[in-house]
């Protein structure tokens, strides 16, 4: 479980001795529990990304707190193994010279599991994702886009996390790719209860995986809503980011 508690978070600004800083995010605050697919959008640089990585634990907030199972998540004893990620640019999360089969063990080789390569686990990891085992030996630039980001999706998945936090993750994919992503989010969501926060400009597909979305603008959260009720949302801003989606 999450718990985001009045976060604020600002960066350097101008020339480095001159101690400006501007405010990204400020008074953050929301809960989220295991299994919910929770959707983060915003008009660009409201500060999603940064948030994101503030959940991840490898920013640190100005101010306020973020709880991951009642711990700290900036120390990464209390989140190894039980939060994954995948970004967006899938050909630089992958080791140009490593392949398939290593990529995946990597994150596994991280939470301690040491011999030989768990094979029938590996295969599973691929088949949970649509690939098969003749993707193990491939090394990422013989992999489509499509598939590259499935193997991301994998290696996150190889950890058995309670959360993976996705940051624009099918935005680079063509449309019919991000829809084949999109069902086996839905998929996975369904029969491992994999809980993610999935952070994105694709209104339509927040929309259609999650069950909640926090809606920011410059930094704050204007609203939360669940996503059967959109057409309840109160602010304007919110009315108009969700134009496309409110029928
Ligand atoms: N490392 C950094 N140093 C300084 N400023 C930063 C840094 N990262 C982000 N920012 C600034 O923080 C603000 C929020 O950026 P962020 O990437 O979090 O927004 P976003 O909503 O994810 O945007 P986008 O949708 O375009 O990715 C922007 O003004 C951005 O320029």
């Amino acid at each position: 479980m999450f718990s985001i508690d009045k976060v604020s978070m600002s960066y350097r600004s101008g020339v480095f001795f001159s101690g400006k800083r501007h405010s990204v995010l400020s008074d953050i605050s929301f809960q989220w529990t295991p299994g919910e697919c929770l959707g983060i959008i915003g008009e660009s640089g409201s500060g999603k990304s940064t948030l994101g990585k503030l959940l991840l634990g490898i920013q640190k907030p100005d101010s306020g707190t973020i709880l991951w199972n009642g711990k700290a998540v900036t120390d990464h004893k209390n989140r190894r193994g039980s939060i994954s990620a995948v970004f967006q640019d899938y050909t630089s999360s992958i080791n140009p010279f490593y392949t398939v089969e290593k990529a995946l063990l990597e994150p596994l080789l991280h939470i301690g599991a040491s011999g030989k390569p768990p094979y029938p686990v590996l295969d599973s990891l691929l088949e949970q994702v649509g690939l098969d085992s003749s993707c193990r030996g491939k090394y990422p630039h013989e992999l489509s886009g499509g598939e590259a980001q499935r193997v991301c999706i994998a290696r996150a998945l190889s950890t058995k996390p309670q959360c993976i936090l996705f940051d624009e993750a099918i935005s680079s994919l063509d449309g019919s790719v991000q829809m084949q992503i999109l069902e086996l989010l839905k998929e996975l969501s369904s029969t491992e209860k994999m809980g993610f926060i999935f952070i994105t400009h694709d209104i339509g597909a927040a929309a259609y995986l999650c069950s909640r979305l926090i809606i920011m603008q410059d930094g704050t959260i204007r609203e939360i809503v669940h996503t059967d009720q959109l057409k309840s949302v109160e602010t304007s801003y919110a009315k108009k980011l969700l134009n496309s989606v409110i029928l």
